[in-house]
């Protein structure tokens, strides 16, 4: 049998899924790659992979597509590590730039930005232009909300907006993938996750982020069904976007 195409994430937020992943017979049975998270999605857009962990933004761009697993990379109100990080006051904000390794949080940034807060911001993609505030996603946040000015947790903002939890990224596949496989690979994330703390020893310090607090306690790695509600709720804001 061909092996299955799997491309996951290659920030932290992702570690404990592959600790679990390498320790486990699924192994034997895919090809794995690890890419920033709107590359997975491409990836799987593109059929280069079978499944990935990717941007939940990245459904709307999927004809066919299967949410497999009970697991996300989610959080249940500040995440710690999607930002925007602002010169100004987020109700005084104007420019923004997106990211370009995010899709979802990108997404969140604009749903936030008209719905929440009721800003008409404009994009900026000129890289020589300096914006008012910036998305910024994954480990590159590490370190950094204690140095700049004005700093909004999308994972808080969406919950104070909404009530609800919130999932960036979901394992989804562009096809039916045997059920079997599906099961193990399920069993492998739950492994990684209930081990959550062992992907730490070694990881590069950052001054006031706390990788056991990352990784237990903003993190929250189970795809409940309010987590399914709020990516429901958050298609339905990104769809009315343009
Ligand atoms: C919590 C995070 O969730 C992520 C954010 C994503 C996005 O914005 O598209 C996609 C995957 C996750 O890596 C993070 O990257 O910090």
């Amino acid at each position: 049998m061909n092996k299955i195409r799997v491309s996951a994430v290659s920030y932290t937020n992702t570690y404990p899924f592959l600790n679990g992943i390498r320790k486990s017979k699924v192994m034997d049975q895919i090809d794995l790659s690890v890419d920033y998270p709107s590359a997975c999605a491409q990836k799987v857009i593109d059929d280069e992979a079978d499944m990935g962990i990717i941007p939940t933004a990245a459904l709307l761009s999927l004809p066919e597509y299967y949410i497999n697993t009970d697991f996300c990379i989610g959080t249940e109100g500040a995440v710690d590590s999607v930002f925007i990080f602002s010169n100004k006051p987020i109700t005084e904000v104007e420019t923004l730039r997106l990211d370009k390794q995010s899709r979802t949080s990108n997404g969140l940034a604009r749903v936030l930005l008209k719905n929440y807060w009721k800003r008409e911001v404009q994009l900026i993609t000129d890289d020589s232009v300096e914006p008012d505030a910036y998305v910024l996603i994954g480990d590159r946040t590490f370190g950094k909300k204690n140095t700049v000015p004005y700093v909004y947790d999308l994972g808080k903002e969406w919950f104070d907006f909404t009530g609800l939890p919130f999932a960036f990224a979901l394992w989804v596949s562009n096809k039916k993938l045997p059920e079997s496989f599906v099961k193990d690979f399920n069993d492998a994330l739950a492994y990684g996750v209930a081990h959550a703390t062992d992907v730490i020893a070694g990881l590069p310090e950052f001054e006031g982020f706390d990788y056991t607090k990352y990784l237990t306690a903003h993190l929250d790695f189970h795809l409940t069904d309010q987590k399914r509600e709020a990516v429901q709720r958050y298609l339905g804001y990104l769809k009315d976007l343009d």
